[in-house]
């Protein structure tokens, strides 16, 4: 009998365009699982302007950097824990290329190319690395602790 592989974890955002509508993110939760991906986690967001300074600090003095906060703090978002076997690439693969308008050329099939206004205003973010995943689930799960999963 193959070993099961441990189960993976990512943190997932529905950004504020998603979330404006009422309808979007039940029908996006519901993609997500009949991608086989578990939703552990799921809760409503208002941030400040530090808070979005701090959750991407990576991008701190990129051309982008005001406008993907003023972006990240125009409106109430979701944040989700999602998990399967590969649950980062697996989620990253569904939210497509960051920028909508080559999602819509290359991947017309993923959440960007389908809902994704602008490279800014692009609807979803997905941890990109299992040590970005663990923070990046750290930041809005105080409580959620991947070890304490995967006994
Ligand atoms: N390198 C570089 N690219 C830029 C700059 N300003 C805009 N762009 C690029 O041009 C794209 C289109 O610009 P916008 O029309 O402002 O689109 P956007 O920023 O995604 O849309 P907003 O949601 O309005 O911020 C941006 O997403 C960037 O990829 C800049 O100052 N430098
Ligand atoms: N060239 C760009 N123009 C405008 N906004 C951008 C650009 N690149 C990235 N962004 C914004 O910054 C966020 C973080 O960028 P990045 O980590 O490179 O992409 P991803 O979210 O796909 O991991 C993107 O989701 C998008 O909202
Ligand atoms: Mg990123």
């Amino acid at each position: 009998m193959a070993a099961r592989k441990p189960l993976q974890y990512t943190l997932a955002l529905l950004k504020p365009d998603i979330c404006a509508n009422p309808l979007l993110p039940p029908k996006i939760i519901d993609t997500i699982r009949a991608r086989e991906l578990n939703v552990l986690e799921q809760k409503p967001l208002l941030w400040s302007q530090a808070d979005a300074e701090a959750f991407y600090g990576e991008h701190r003095g990129k051309f982008f950097f005001e406008r993907l906060c003023g972006y990240m703090t125009s409106g109430p978002f979701m944040a989700l824990v999602l998990s399967s076997p590969n649950a980062i690439k697996d989620w990253r693969a569904l939210i497509g290329p960051t920028h909508p308008v080559r999602a819509r050329i290359n991947a017309p099939d993923t959440l960007r190319a389908l809902y994704g206004l602008t490279d800014t205003r692009n609807s979803f973010h997905g941890s990109d690395s299992p040590e970005n995943a663990r923070q990046e689930i750290e930041f809005f799960f105080k409580d959620f602790h991947i070890d304490a999963h995967q006994k």
